[in-house]
C-alpha cells in the first residue's frame, strides 16, 4: 500500500535529517521553545461553529502534481485573510512535494496555528517541528501502534503542540480515543484506492465524545458538503485540493461557507 512506501522513505529521511542535526540536539531545542502556548490549534476548534484548516499542498500520490505555480507563503496568507481557522502544510518532500521550509516560513508569516502534515513515523519529528513553529502536529494512526500513539501524544502535550491524530474506521477511532487524543480527524480517503467519501466523517461522528474535537478530512468540494458536515457537528474541516485549484481563495472559502464567512 502506498502509506508503508511513504512511511519506508520517510525513515530514510529521518535518519539523514539526523545526521544533520541529531535527536539529542533537535529535542534540546524543542524544549528551549515556549511549551505553555496555551494549545491555539484545539481553542480554535473549539469556539462554536465549524473552522476551516486550509492546506498548502503542492502534489499528492493521487493527483500528482495540483499547482505548478506554488507561492506558498502568498497562499498561507491569502488563506488567512480568507478567514481560515488554521493552515495545514505539507512537509513530506517526496510524494507531497513539502518542504520543512515552507512550514517554519509559514509560521513565521500568519498569526494562526499552523499543522505539520506530514508521516510522522519518529518522535524526532515530533520536536522538529515544534522547531520549525509548528502548533500541532498530525500523528497518523494506522502509522503507530497502541504504545508509540500514547508516547507521541504525550510529547506532542508535554511541548505546547496539539495532535490531530488520523483515523480511517471504527477501529481506529477506538485506537485513538483509549490513547487519549483530544483532537481527531477521520480522512475520507481510502488510501487503498484513493476513493473519497464523506460518508466516512458522517458515520463516524457520533463515535467520539462531545469534548472530543472532531475534524473531516479530505474530498472536500461543496458548501453542501460543507453543510452537512456542520449538521453533523463537525468542529473542523480540513481542504487541500479544493481549495489549491481556486483562483481566488477568498471567494471559494466563502462559497464552501454558504456564501460567506
Ligand atoms: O486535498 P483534499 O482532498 O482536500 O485533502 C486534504 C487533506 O485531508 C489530505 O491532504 C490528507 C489527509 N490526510 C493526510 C495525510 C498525509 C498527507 C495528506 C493528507
Amino acid at each position: 500500500m502506498i502509506l508503508d512506501n511513504i512511511a519506508a522513505d520517510t525513515k530514510i529521511r529521518v535518519e539523514k535529517a539526523k545526521k544533520k542535526v541529531p535527536f539529542s540536539e533537535m529535542r534540546m531545542q524543542a524544549h528551549l521553545k515556549n511549551s505553555n502556548t496555551g494549545f491555539p490549534f484545539e481553542k480554535m476548534l473549539a469556539k462554536p461553529g465549524i473552522h476551516y484548516i486550509c492546506e498548502v499542498k503542492k502534489a499528492s500520490p493521487s493527483k500528482g502534481v495540483i499547482a505548478e505555480k506554488f507561492p506558498y507563503l502568498e497562499i498561507a496568507k491569502e488563506y488567512e485573510h480568507a478567514g481560515a481557522g488554521a493552515i495545514s502544510c505539507l512537509t513530506e518532500p517526496k510524494y507531497f512535494q513539502g518542504r520543512n521550509e515552507y512550514l517554519m516560513e509559514i509560521s513565521e508569516a500568519v498569526d494562526i496555528p499552523v499543522l505539520r502534515k506530514d508521516f510522522i513515523i519518529d518522535e524526532y519529528m515530533i520536536y522538529e517541528a515544534k522547531v520549525l513553529g509548528a502548533d500541532a502536529a498530525l500523528l497518523i494512526c494506522a502509522l503507530l501502534d497502541d504504545e508509540l500513539l500514547k508516547r507521541y501524544l504525550r510529547i506532542c502535550h508535554r511541548l505546547g503542540l496539539s495532535a490531530l491524530v488520523e483515523v480511517h474506521d471504527e477501529e481506529e477511532m477506538d485506537r485513538a480515543l483509549e490513547a487519549g487524543a483530544r483532537v481527531i480527524g477521520v480522512n475520507n480517503r481510502n488510501l487503498k484506492d484513493f476513493t473519497v467519501d464523506i460518508e466516512n466523517s458522517l458515520r463516524l461522528r457520533n463515535r467520539a465524545p462531545e469534548e472530543i474535537l472532531f475534524v473531516a478530512e479530505s474530498g472536500i468540494q461543496t458548501a453542501e458538503d460543507v453543510a452537512r458536515l456542520r449538521a453533523a457537528k463537525v468542529n473542523g474541516v480540513l481542504i487541500g485540493e479544493t481549495l489549491m485549484r481556486s483562483e481566488d481563495k477568498k471567494a471559494a472559502l466563502c462559497a464552501l461557507n454558504g456564501g460567506g464567512l
